[in-house]
């Protein structure tokens, strides 16, 4: 089932054209992962999928809804999620603190005034699963700011699933990170819902064969391939413009 779909999206700032009609869609349990040289255009993608910046033209389809024209929280609602290359979090505040600040963001004004008792019940439970399935329980008192910056940026992922998203973007999440740390990650996302669709920006090589059900290669804006991983490291233009030799 189709979850999140790029239709010919178009973006131009002047003469530099970032996004070439660009079409591909992320379906339900999949890892779809996004890679392409430095400046082709990945990052104005997510943007332009998460609201945060406006296509020329083309569309963004979340469950078959066209969202191109709402707000990311209105996306947010629709149960699409995001995590920036910068650090998001609230740096004097616990990290239990921030992931339960994710998911009142998400179901907080809902909550019935009668039910406030149950509803605050509810969301420290939700914050809990989600620590625990970041493996971040350990330090759920600590104040962020003396976590480690590996620990942040899964701390940064708990925060994007605490309103319990269908769709997942993830800028870079391994960026900065040391192998020891990166191989976690690399678990810690294999273990996600399994329902979860995921689109990811990736430059890790091992990270991306390791996690991605399919890849997109962007180029000057263009997807210049989109498969399955094996399918993508046997294409010739790919390995020319971009993996090289070594795949
Ligand atoms: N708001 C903007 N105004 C003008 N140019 C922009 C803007 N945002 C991005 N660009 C340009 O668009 C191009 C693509 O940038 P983008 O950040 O999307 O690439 P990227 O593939 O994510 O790069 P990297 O791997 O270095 O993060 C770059 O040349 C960048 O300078």
């Amino acid at each position: 089932m189709t979850l999140l779909r790029v239709e010919s999206l178009q973006k131009s700032f002047g003469s530099l054209n970032v996004t070439r009609d660009v079409t591909l869609d992320v379906g339900a349990g999949e890892k779809h992962v996004i890679i392409g040289p430095n400046g082709a255009g990945k990052t104005s993608l997510i943007n332009q999928i998460g609201g945060q910046m406006t296509p020329d033209g083309g569309r963004v389809m979340i469950d078959g809804s066209d969202v191109t024209r709402l707000a990311p929280e209105q996306r947010a609602r629709l149960g699409l999620a995001r995590t920036f290359q910068k650090n998001t979090l609230f740096q004097r505040l616990s990290v239990f603190e921030n992931v339960r600040l994710g998911v009142q963001a998400r179901f907080g004004n809902s909550f019935d005034l009668a039910q406030r008792a149950a509803a605050r019940t509810d969301v420290n439970a939700r914050a809990r699963d989600v620590l625990d399935l970041l493996r971040l329980t350990a330090l759920a008192e600590r104040r962020v700011a003396s976590i480690s910056y590996g620990d942040q940026r899964q701390l940064e992922i708990a925060v994007a699933l605490a309103g319990d998203p269908r769709i997942l973007l993830l800028d870079e999440p391994t960026s900065g990170l040391s192998p020891v740390e990166t191989r976690q990650l690399i678990e810690i996302i294999r273990a996600l819902p399994s329902h979860l669709g995921i689109l990811m920006i990736e430059h890790d090589m091992e990270v991306v064969f390791s996690l991605a059900d399919r890849i997109t290669v962007l180029y000057y804006g263009e997807v210049l391939a989109s498969d399955k991983p094996d399918v993508v490291a046997a294409n010739e233009r790919v390995r020319d413009v971009y993996l090289g030799a070594s795949f």
